[in-house]
């Protein structure tokens, strides 16, 4: 069996485009572009490499792209009186500070710092537990609801599936077995103390893997014609000394001669991520302008 490549970075680019298109119709009714504004602590070289991709993402989406740098010695207060800002802003409508955050700050209480309606994250407790008691009203996590747009774009109806989701995150294990439960998924959460892990995805239909563990996941774990989900971004060495690649927490040469369908990394849910991202901040926007949110985004 030749599995099938999923094309996260065309979906993105659908998915952008849509939202694109709906934003002149946001502006016209309410006189002003959505905004999102994205907070960064320190230098993190990836971390700098994403921010940098979400503003120019926003802008061209013709929407208002705010950039907040604080330096890797800020204290909490610092960051959280920028928060407080940001949550008083009227042309701001979605926040978001970028992960991870050093050590010394507490990444709980900014994000419970951060308003519910402007959070485009989906981290806040009041958007995880709407999104818990299945209350769609909630801002849903992006990465999770990016790999649920692909999982039904592949397989349409996920009705009665068995879903394994490996990694327990509060940003993508977690939301996500949220999101396939709501669509009436069996949903098993597996992480590090899960006994007989092969065993326990074997019996998937879905695979979702979000455990950051380089090509842990072995085609022979996985079972014919899976839908393989694969979040994982892992830089590795490269063939060549001192040259990097990217690979993600499932084998993916192994498991395409099992699988139904997968991911690419890179390629696949990663630029969904931004997409999902923009998609938020144009429902927070309709929203915080009681607004009706546009069809198909
Ligand atoms: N506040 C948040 N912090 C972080 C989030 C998040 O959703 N909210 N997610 C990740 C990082 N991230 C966005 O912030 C992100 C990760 C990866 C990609 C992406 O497009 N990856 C590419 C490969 C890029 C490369 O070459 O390095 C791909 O997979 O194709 C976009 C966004 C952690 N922090």
């Amino acid at each position: 069996m030749t599995a099938a490549i999923i094309d996260g970075k065309a979906f993105a680019e659908e998915l952008r485009a849509r939202v694109a298109d709906a934003v002149p119709g946001f502006a016209a009714a309410a006189g002003r572009a959505p905004g999102l504004a994205v907070v960064l602590v320190g230098e993190d070289p990836a971390s700098s490499v994403y921010v940098r991709s979400k503003g120019k993402a926003t802008t061209a989406a013709g929407m208002l792209s705010l950039e907040h740098r604080l330096p890797a010695s800020a204290t909490e207060n610092e960051l959280l009186e920028v928060v407080r800002l940001l949550n008083a802003d009227p042309q701001v409508d979605g926040i978001l500070v970028q992960l991870p955050l050093p050590a010394h700050i507490d990444e709980a209480a900014v994000i419970a710092a951060i308003d519910p309606a402007k959070d485009v994250d989906g981290f806040h407790v009041v958007n995880a537990g709407k999104l818990a008691v299945g209350d769609r009203s909630g801002m849903v996590p992006c990465t999770p609801l990016g790999c649920l747009m692909l999982l039904k774009e592949q397989r349409g109806d996920l009705s009665g599936l068995d879903a394994v989701v490996i990694g327990r995150s509060n940003i993508v294990g977690k939301p996500m077995a949220q999101l396939l439960l709501a669509e009436s998924c069996t949903v098993t959460i597996a992480h590090s103390r899960t006994r007989a892990l092969s065993d326990v995805v074997r019996r998937a239909d879905i695979v979702v893997a979000a455990v950051g563990r380089p090509e842990m996941v072995k085609g022979s774990w996985l079972r014919e014609g899976a839908v393989v989900i694969d979040v994982g971004i892992n830089r590795v060495a490269g063939a060549e000394p001192g040259k990097t690649r990217l690979v993600g927490d499932v084998d993916f040469a192994d498991a395409m001669g099992h699988v139904g369908a997968i991911t690419p990394v890179p390629g696949g849910v990663g630029p969904m991520t931004i997409a999902v991202l923009l998609r938020n901040t144009l429902v927070a926007a309709h929203l915080r302008q009681g607004l009706p949110v546009p069809e198909g985004i």
